[in-house]
């Protein structure tokens, strides 16, 4: 089976103490995930090294950053290379969350050489793509999406196309508790998984774990995570409460 993944994206929330507790109380509910199981936490920066030492003991259970810099290193204060998360052992990082492209205005092709870096590096990126709610209403998701990957993504080779985890968050389920149904959410990651077949084969685009993000919350996590192309979730608000995210872990595919 594909890698089943329940990714929590703490964004710019909590105190170093506050993520602490909450690593404590997640972890400390010992919930033992299958081989094909992941968790991994998407913390801020400073949180780094301090996630990584409480989930290194743990089976399958990850730390990732939340964005890397597009450069490889040199004059650019306050920015964080892929070769500096890479050297505290840090094995996954977000790129292209929708708040990265809207606030900080990064285009599909600067995604790709953050996903370039990333991948030089040993980091698997959790490359986000989705549509805003005015190209849903117009009902061009899929052509949206579509050009996402192609811009970002394809010129990959096979062999690193494999390395990267895909989260689809359409923006207008982000923080909002308007989740896609389960239909919504199915029928755009199947669309995805053909359009990765279509540029990679089939036996490449069965292997990809296509997350999905967007308002996943512990009572309906079960019900998203069911359908056969949902691989998991990226998971905001949820993530901040243990009960709610452990409950989300346990909805993963057994
Ligand atoms: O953006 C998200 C995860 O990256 C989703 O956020 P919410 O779960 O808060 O809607």
């Amino acid at each position: 089976m594909r890698k089943q993944i329940a990714a929590a994206n703490w964004k710019m929330n909590l105190t170093f103490q506050q993520g602490e507790k909450l690593l404590d109380d997640i972890l400390g509910a010992n919930i033992d995930l299958a081989d094909h199981q992941l968790v991994i936490f998407a913390v801020p920066s400073p949180y780094l090294l301090m996630t990584r030492s409480e989930v290194e003991e743990e089976k399958n259970y990850y730390t990732s950053a939340q964005n890397c810099y597009n450069k490889k290193s040199g004059a650019y204060t306050g920015e964080i290379s892929a070769e500096m998360l890479h050297s505290i052992n840090v094995p996954y990082c977000v790129i292209g969350h929708s708040e990265r492209r809207e606030y900080f205005n990064e285009s599909n092709a600067v995604l790709a050489e953050k996903l370039n870096l990333c991948l030089e590096n040993y980091i698997t990126p959790i490359f986000c793509c989705g549509e805003p709610l005015s190209i849903r209403e117009a009902n061009t998701q899929n052509e949206f999406v579509a050009q996402q990957l192609k811009e970002s993504l394809f010129h990959l080779s096979p062999e690193k196309i494999k390395d990267i985890v895909i989260a689809y968050e359409p923006i207008w389920a982000i923080g909002t508790g308007k989740t896609a149904t389960t239909e919504q959410a199915q029928e755009m990651h199947a669309y995805l998984r053909s359009v990765l077949a279509a540029q990679y084969g089939q036996s490449i685009s069965d292997q990809i774990s296509i997350l999905y993000g967007g308002s996943v919350k512990a009572n309906n996590a079960k019900e998203i995570f069911g359908s056969p192309d949902v691989d998991g979730g990226l998971v905001g608000g949820a993530s901040l409460v243990a009960a709610d995210f452990i409950e989300i872990i346990k909805a993963l595919k057994a």
